[in-house]
């Protein structure tokens, strides 16, 4: 029989409660923002009011959760978008990953490229492979960043079912700082936008026009969750892109693109479906913004990047 060593941390409810009370999902009074960061004291919410983990660093024993995932032999996929420009950000975010994503377990890389032949070779750890999936170009950024979503659900149907557990998906201009491991795993899986955690929900930058399909209403939402970074199950994931490519679609066809792309829909997706499982902002943090007490550590993180000069439109 498999013994499960004691996690050396773990949250009593007290503690939880004490961790939760008088705040909302949100961790900070109203009025925070960058400019004030020393209103917070470095308190977490590490659960959400439906009951969802919220993973922050000391909220979880690695060890414990290898005992668990690593006997199961499971495969996780990530798929990376690296069209035009972006084939610049592959290197990193790939050697990087090899040092800290999912370090021990199967894991396949689907980069999606118009650009093949430029996919860098970095060395892979054995039980990992990398495939290339050949992918059109556009003129347009935000029509490459939105298609990503359908040409996930294409792969999800045609390739990963019987090949992948758990699915991550996430942007290219990126690189891993520190582990980001099986604490991730669960059925649906989104990450708090680093720019929005901290900030009234007044501020989020939901879709507020009603015509949208991704409309979410003032007042309405939990978080605001990252475009950059999610995952889950193949079941769970295939119907989060699934539901926002209809409706992205649908839009379009009304001549109507959400505020902030295929982000939106998710973000609208993600207020109906609930995640069973939310990563705190360690989890996609951004190199231009400045540290914050409660950010222990910093696991994947965006590069600073010239926006003018990588898209291929602005
Ligand atoms: C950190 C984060 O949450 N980022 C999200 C944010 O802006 P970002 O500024 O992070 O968007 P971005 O320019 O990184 O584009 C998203 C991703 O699309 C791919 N790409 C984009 C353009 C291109 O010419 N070639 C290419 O390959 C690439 O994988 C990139 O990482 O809002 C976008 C809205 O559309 C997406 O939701 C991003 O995921
Ligand atoms: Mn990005």
């Amino acid at each position: 029989m498999r013994t499960i060593p004691v996690p050396t941390v773990a949250y009593s409810c007290l503690e939880i409660m004490r961790k939760t009370e008088g705040m909302h999902p949100l961790l900070a009074p109203d009025n925070l923002n960058y400019a004030q960061p020393s209103i917070t004291n470095g308190d977490i919410v590490t659960v959400t009011p439906w009951l969802a983990p919220i993973v922050w660093e000391e909220t979880f024993d690695s060890n414990l959760m290898d005992h668990i995932y690593k006997p199961q032999n499971i495969t996780i996929s990530a798929t990376v978008f690296a069209v035009g420009k972006y084939i610049r950000f592959l290197q990193d975010f790939l050697h990087t990953a090899e040092q800290h994503f999912f370090v021990g377990y199967n894991v396949n890389y689907y980069v999606f490229t118009d650009k093949p032949e430029e996919v860098p070779n970095v060395n892979l750890a054995p039980n990992r492979k990398l495939n290339v999936v050949s992918t059109p170009s556009s003129n347009r950024w935000q029509e490459i960043s939105a298609r990503r979503m359908e040409l996930i659900q294409i792969l999800i149907e045609e390739k990963l079912r019987n090949h992948a557990d758990y699915i991550f998906c996430l942007d290219v201009d990126s690189k891993f700082h520190g582990h980001w491991g099986a604490e991730t795993l669960g059925q649906l899986v989104a990450v708090i936008h680093p720019g929005y955690y901290y900030g009234p929900r007044s501020g989020f930058t939901y879709e507020r026009r009603s015509k949208s399909r991704a409309y979410i209403g003032e007042g309405k939402g939990d978080f605001y969750y990252c475009g950059g970074a999610y995952g889950g199950s193949l079941k769970d994931v295939h119907a989060l892109v699934s539901t926002c490519r209809v409706n992205f679609e649908a839009d379009a066809a009304e001549g109507i693109e959400a505020l902030w792309q295929e982000e939106s829909h998710l973000n609208q997706y993600m207020w109906i479906n609930k995640p069973t499982k939310v990563l705190s902002p360690e989890y996609l943090w951004q190199d231009f913004a400045p540290r914050r007490p409660e950010i222990k550590i910093i696991r994947f993180s965006g590069v600073v990047k010239n926006y003018a000069e990588i898209r291929p439109n602005n």
